[in-house]
């Protein structure tokens, strides 16, 4: 197995935040007017840190994921990924800042079923042109506890195991960014505990910035920060929260 320690770390400098937000705004065609998703959100998250994303169902979080990863485009507002501004860039400079420096773990694992996990941890990599680095592969499998499974197909895999192959797959970019839209929601609860500690062990070993959607105060109360979400605006945060106080935020929002 592979130490943690082995693989090689980014280096550590007064970098740009890692996600900045301004002024986002995304509406939806409602009828004959729009829905307002997100109505104006503005925050920076700092390199390495770890933000949990709450709010009632309806609220934009998913919204925000989407829109901060570059897989959605606000209608109005900036959202800048390192020091790059995504604000009017092509589809295709998107798409390849995506592969090379964010990672997105969906609920839904969202696997190719025809490849192996072999394979689809890869991808990432191969469909920008890139050979897997195989030091980092072994130790993403055995971090992700996936060591001996490389040639099994998605449909002979739990639902746990499956995350745990998105996870790695999500991670072999190296990405700057994990995202992260209610990992665990498919799962049951301590499947979840445990794909969420391989989510956060590997996240931290390789200094990655962690932004988490979850409905859950237990999974929200390990990230650094807490931000709530209602009605597609920030309705403030919490740092460094129990489980308690955030289940009490959330009641105070009304769910
Ligand atoms: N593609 C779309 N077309 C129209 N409306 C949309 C679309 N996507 C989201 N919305 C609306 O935008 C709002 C925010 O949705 P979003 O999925 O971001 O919320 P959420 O907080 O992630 O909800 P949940 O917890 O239920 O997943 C909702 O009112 C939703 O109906």
């Amino acid at each position: 197995m592979t130490s943690p320690t082995e693989i090689p770390q980014r280096p550590a400098t007064a970098a740009p935040p890692a996600v900045l937000l301004e002024q986002v705004r995304r509406t939806y065609p409602n009828g004959g007017g729009t829905v307002a998703a997100l109505d104006g959100v503005s925050l920076a998250l700092a390199p390495g840190s770890s933000t949990a994303v709450m709010g009632p169902s309806g609220s934009g979080k998913s919204t925000l994921l989407n829109c901060a990863a570059g897989l959605d485009v606000p209608t109005s507002g900036r959202v800048v990924i390192g020091g790059t501004d995504l604000t009017g860039m092509h589809p295709d400079a998107v798409t390849r800042l995506r592969r090379e420096r964010i990672g997105f773990v969906f609920q839904a694992y969202n696997l190719v079923g025809h490849l192996t996990v072999a394979e689809n941890i890869a991808l990432p990599l191969l469909l920008g042109g890139r050979e897997p680095d195989a030091h980092l592969r072994r130790y993403l499998m055995a971090a992700v506890g996936l060591e001996g499974m490389e040639d099994r197909l998605p449909g002979e895999l739990s639902g746990g195991q499956a995350q745990r192959v998105a996870i790695a797959r999500a991670l072999i970019t190296r990405p700057a960014v994990v995202f992260a839209d209610e990992p665990t929601g498919a799962l049951d609860s301590r499947t979840g505990a445990q794909v969420l500690d391989v989510l956060r062990d590997a996240a931290a070993t390789l200094r990655q910035t962690l932004v988490l959607v979850t409905h859950d105060a237990h999974v929200a109360a390990t990230a650094d920060r807490v931000l709530f979400l209602a009605d597609g605006r920030l309705a403030g945060h919490l740092d460094a929260p129990t489980a308690e106080q955030v289940t009490a935020r959330m009641t105070g929002l009304g769910r």
